[in-house]
């Protein structure tokens, strides 16, 4: 059913990455009730400040893309961080969401939830099934309890939670950090730097080996309200690009991008990560959704905006 353009719509995380794509996304649509709070507005892992605000708001829809997030370096080395505010923040507007009689509610998870070693591509029922990849166990941990509370409140309550898991994500909004980010960002970042300080050599981490899958965050924002519209049932929902490319792949790729002219030295003390991780979107696609941004394109226009955003720092 589409969305009602007139209904008071919470998304949660709206500065982040998602969020912000969400945001624009519902405003291209017509949406002007959209209900936007910062961290410093609403700490979403305090309890009590969830739940009045819940009930002085009252809004019908909500997009939980509020988390604690970051890449496999920070996954690493904060995984009480990734746990515990990950738990706090979803239990809170999961539950909040439930006793305010929120309409329809679509919680975001991650690629990371399925076993270190899955099949390939990674159907849905692969969650599970075998032990997760190290270096972000307790990020996927607490995202796998988000895709059961949701289950467990459609089975218990018949309340209309359902729960997207992209593949890895990147664009406008994105976060730079040297370390704390994901390997997109960080690299445009890294040969941005290197470009404009003369450098002939840039570091990139691990072998270049292991394959991710990338996908554009409007792509995804337009999935997040196709399934908003469109779905309605237990399963969580992979969406992906369908595409994979090597790390290697992906640093040549930026370097052109960004026009830096030196060369790659790898530094295999860090860590790869789970080997591969595409996922299998037959589902998606099956419900008549598909992705329209090539990784070459999302890029390019990533790079504009980092530009248009940093590039005079
Ligand atoms: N980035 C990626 O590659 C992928 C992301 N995802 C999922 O998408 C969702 C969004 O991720 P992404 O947009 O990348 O993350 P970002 O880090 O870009 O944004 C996260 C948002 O959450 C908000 N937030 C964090 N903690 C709190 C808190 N305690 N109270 C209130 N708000 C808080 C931040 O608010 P503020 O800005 O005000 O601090 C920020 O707006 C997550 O669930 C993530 O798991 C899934 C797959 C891949
Ligand atoms: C979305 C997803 O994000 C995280 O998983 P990840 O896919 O491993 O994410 P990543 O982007 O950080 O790394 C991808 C690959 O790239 C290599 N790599 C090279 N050079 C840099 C670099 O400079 N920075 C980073 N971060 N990685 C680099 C890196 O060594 C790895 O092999 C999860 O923790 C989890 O949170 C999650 O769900």
């Amino acid at each position: 059913m589409p969305i009602d353009t007139s209904a008071k719509i919470f998304v949660a995380g709206h500065r982040g990455l998602v969020g912000s794509a969400v945001v624009r996304k519902l405003h291209q649509l017509g949406c002007t009730n959209l209900i936007l709070r910062t961290h410093s507005d609403l700490d979403l892992t305090n309890q009590s400040a969830v739940d009045n605000f819940f009930a002085a708001e009252k809004p019908q829809y909500v997009i939980l893309a509020a988390a604690k997030v970051g890449g496999i370096h920070a996954n690493n080395t904060y995984p009480a961080d990734f746990i515990t505010i990950n738990l706090q923040i979803q239990t809170n507007v999961i539950v909040s969401s439930f006793n305010h009689k929120v309409q329809k509610l679509l919680f975001l998870g991650s690629s990371c939830i399925y076993p270190k070693f899955a099949p390939q591509p990674i159907p849905e029922n692969a969650l599970l099934t075998a032990p997760l990849e190290p270096t972000n166990e307790w990020y996927a941990i607490a995202k796998i309890a988000g895709i059961k509370m949701c289950q467990a409140y459609r089975l218990q309550h018949n309340f209309d939670a359902i729960s997207a898991m992209p593949t890895n994500l990147y664009g406008t909004n994105d976060n730079f950090h040297p370390e704390n980010s994901h390997v997109l960002p960080a690299l445009l970042r890294r040969f941005h730097e290197a470009k404009i300080n003369n450098l002939d050599k840039v570091v990139v981490w691990g072998t270049g080996s292991p394959l991710r899958e990338f996908l554009h965050v409007d792509d995804l924002a337009d999935a997040v309200i196709f399934l908003l519209e469109n779905y309605s049932d237990l399963e969580h929902v992979n969406v992906g690009s369908g595409k994979e490319v090597t790390i290697k792949e992906l640093a040549e790729l930026v370097k052109e991008v960004v026009g830096f002219k030196g060369e790659l030295i790898w530094d295999s003390t860090k860590p790869d990560g789970t080997p591969r991780k595409l996922m299998d979107t037959s589902k998606l696609v099956g419900l008549g959704w598909t992705p329209k941004i090539s990784l070459r394109d999302g890029l390019v226009d990533t790079y504009k905006w980092y530009l248009e955003n940093y590039g005079k720092q």
